[in-house]
């Protein structure tokens, strides 16, 4: 069964908006088969966002989300990696769709509330990586 990565961002978890996202996916009939709360390391996340090293963001980024605790989900179902990226929305809040979830609880590119693998491969190295923090039985 297809599994994707999702990450609810530091800003989203302090605004104590995690069982509103959670009821998000579960609506749409995913399954939560991991949920962990967790202080990213920098390690971590470097890894993690190791495509856009050297963009100018990058190092806001891995600042803002090694800040304070991320709530880092493992969902499963069929096509999970696509219907996951529809329901988040586009990066930037202002693009997002109506419905979405960066539409209605993201503040800015940075603060978008939630990650999801960008594709099946891309969610099982992802996977691995967080395997460093947290541990995920199967
Ligand atoms: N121009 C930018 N300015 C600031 N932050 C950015 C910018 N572009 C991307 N980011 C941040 O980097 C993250 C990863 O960027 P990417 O382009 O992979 O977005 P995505 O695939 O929509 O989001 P994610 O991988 O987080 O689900 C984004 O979620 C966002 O927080």
């Amino acid at each position: 069964m297809e599994r994707t990565l999702v990450i609810i961002k530091p800003e989203a978890v302090i605004k104590k908006l995690v069982g509103k996202i959670i009821s998000i996916y579960e609506d749409n009939r995913l399954d939560i088969i991991h949920a962990h709360r967790v202080l990213p390391t920098k390690e971590v996340l470097e890894k993690h966002y190791d495509a856009h090293k050297g963009k100018e963001f990058y190092d806001s980024l891995i600042d803002f989300m090694s800040s304070s605790e991320v709530m880092v989900l493992i969902l499963e179902g069929e096509n999970v990696v696509n219907i996951v990226r529809e329901i988040n929305g586009s990066t930037n809040p202002l693009k997002a769709k109506p419905g979405s979830i960066r539409y209605m609880f993201g503040e800015t590119i940075q603060k978008n509330a939630v990650h999801g693998s960008e594709s099946i491969e891309i969610a099982a190295k992802e996977i691995d990586i967080w395997r460093d923090l947290i541990r995920f039985e199967s």
